[in-house]
């Protein structure tokens, strides 16, 4: 009994089939609902659970945005690494990075790559690019419509983005490029700025909008269309994709440092001219010959961590997978650089608004408006401590050494 609510009795109902699960949080409330729904998978499954019932969250909150059918909460440790000095645009000064991970070794290991940045001077970071996009397939009767439509777009843009634009205060539509033509089917990939969403809901209802004013216009001039589906694959959400990589998508970070010979033989224990090798022959010519769309170590890695602690869509963790490391050899030293064109980050909206994604976002100075190209920038910086400590082990043969001790 919760709150004068008989949970057995719900759970007898569930397994009767006589109420449904998702039904439980407006008869009951949601706290309630959840309790009932976990008993009900405990008696599926025949587990007991301990630990997913240990939460702290509102799941009302929870509820009423992010998650259908709660029954508990997961925890995932969290470290954190740093400080990291960050030459950015927006973020400067020292950053303490929170990463949630079950990988050991790898929150050492981005922080060994922080303490090395730190101590040569910091990572300039700064983002090139910012867009989200969605492109649905527009079936036409022939090639011939195919390029009436292409043509039709192009000559009224400012009616598209007019109409789309409507639907969102923060959501700007900036091109719808490129239009792609397979058969009698097309693909516009509508473009928008987002603000400090990730922007997915955003642009996929203003280009829902976009469609059906697109759809009655041509059939006004006998030009009969029909939105297919509003994602056609060429947005490219949530696959790593060439178009994504060479177009960008989400944030575009590029995140750079210059090291002493010194520092990379005192702290990464071997030679700028090792860390060169490793990379052309791994990260450039390795990744090339297995036709990778990761010319990197261990993007993923950190991108994950960071994703999973500040809210970010995990699900985007594989486009944040795609980037290029650079390592050269300056003679004095190393350049190193790392460059994300596909980065989709928030500070606002979608999981950032979770409890404990949001304290770890308020740690980087992060949470709210005006702050999602900074969050950008200490995601890239990150990025580039994991993957400068990753390559130096590698060149200095010590990654099976660092993961027998840290990691089982
Ligand atoms: C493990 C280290 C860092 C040791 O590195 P080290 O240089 O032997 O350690 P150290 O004791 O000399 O300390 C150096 C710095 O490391 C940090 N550090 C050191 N130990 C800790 C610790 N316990 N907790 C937190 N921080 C630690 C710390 O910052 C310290 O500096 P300080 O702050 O003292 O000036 C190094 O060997 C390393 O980075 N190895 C690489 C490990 C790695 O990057 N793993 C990532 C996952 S691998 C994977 O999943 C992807 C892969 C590999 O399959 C992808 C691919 O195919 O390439
Ligand atoms: N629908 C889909 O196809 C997909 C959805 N997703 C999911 O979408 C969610 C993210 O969508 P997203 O659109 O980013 O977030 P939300 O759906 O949470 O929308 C963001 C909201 O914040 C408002 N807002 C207030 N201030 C700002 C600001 N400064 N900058 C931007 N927006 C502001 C926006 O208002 P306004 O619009 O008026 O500007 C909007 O209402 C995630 O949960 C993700 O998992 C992921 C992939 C695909």
């Amino acid at each position: 009994m919760e709150n004068n609510v008989n949970i057995d009795e719900i759970v007898e109902k569930l397994l009767k089939k006589e109420i449904k699960v998702y039904q439980l949080d407006s008869k009951f409330g949601e706290r309630n609902a959840v309790i009932a729904r976990r008993k009900y998978v405990e008696k599926l499954s025949n587990v007991e659970t301990r630990h997913i019932q240990e939460y702290t969250l509102d799941e009302k909150l929870a509820m009423q945005k992010n998650i259908e059918n709660m029954i508990g909460a997961v925890q995932i440790p969290l470290g954190f690494a740093g400080p990291i000095s960050i030459n950015g645009k927006y973020a400067q000064g020292e950053f303490n990075v929170p990463l949630a991970t079950t990988e050991g070794a790898l929150v050492a290991s981005i922080n060994r790559g922080c303490s090395i940045i730190t101590k040569c001077g910091g990572a300039t970071v700064r983002v090139i690019d910012d867009k989200m996009t969605r492109a649905p397939i527009i079936k036409t009767n022939s090639v011939v419509d195919a390029l009436k439509l292409k043509e039709w777009i192009l000559d009224n843009f400012a009616k598209i983005k007019e109409i789309a634009e409507s639907t969102t205060r923060h959501g700007k539509l900036i091109q719808i490029s490129p239009i792609l033509i397979v058969g009698r089917n097309v693909y516009p990939r509508f473009t928008f700025k987002t603000g400090d969403a990730m922007g997915m809901n955003m642009v996929t209802i203003a280009t829902e909008k976009a469609c059906s004013f697109i759809e009655s216009e041509l059939k006004k001039e006998g030009i009969i269309i029909d939105t297919v589906a509003l994602s056609g694959n060429v947005c490219v959400d949530k696959k790593p994709a060439a178009i994504n990589l060479i177009e960008g998508r989400g944030k575009s970070v590029v995140a750079e440092v210059f090291l002493k010979e010194e520092y990379v033989e005192k702290y990464l224990k071997t030679t700028s001219k090792a860390i060169e090798q490793v990379n052309t022959y791994k990260n450039l010519i390795g990744s090339a010959i297995s036709s990778s769309l990761g010319f990197n170590a261990q993007y993923a890695n950190i991108v994950g961590a960071l994703f999973l602690a500040t809210g970010q869509d995990e699900a985007h963790i594989v486009e944040g997978s795609m980037g290029i490391t650079t390592a050269e050899c300056t003679g004095d030293g190393l350049y190193f650089s790392v460059t994300l064109p596909d980065l989709p980050v928030a500070t606002i909206g979608g999981g950032t608004r979770v409890e404990t994604q949001r304290e770890c976002l308020e740690i980087l100075g992060c949470a709210g408006a005006e702050k999602a190209v900074k969050f950008a920038e200490i995601a890239g910086a990150a990025v580039l401590a994991g993957e400068l400590s990753l390559i130096g082990a590698l060149a200095a043969g010590h990654l099976a050494k660092a993961h027998s001790e840290l990691g089982r």
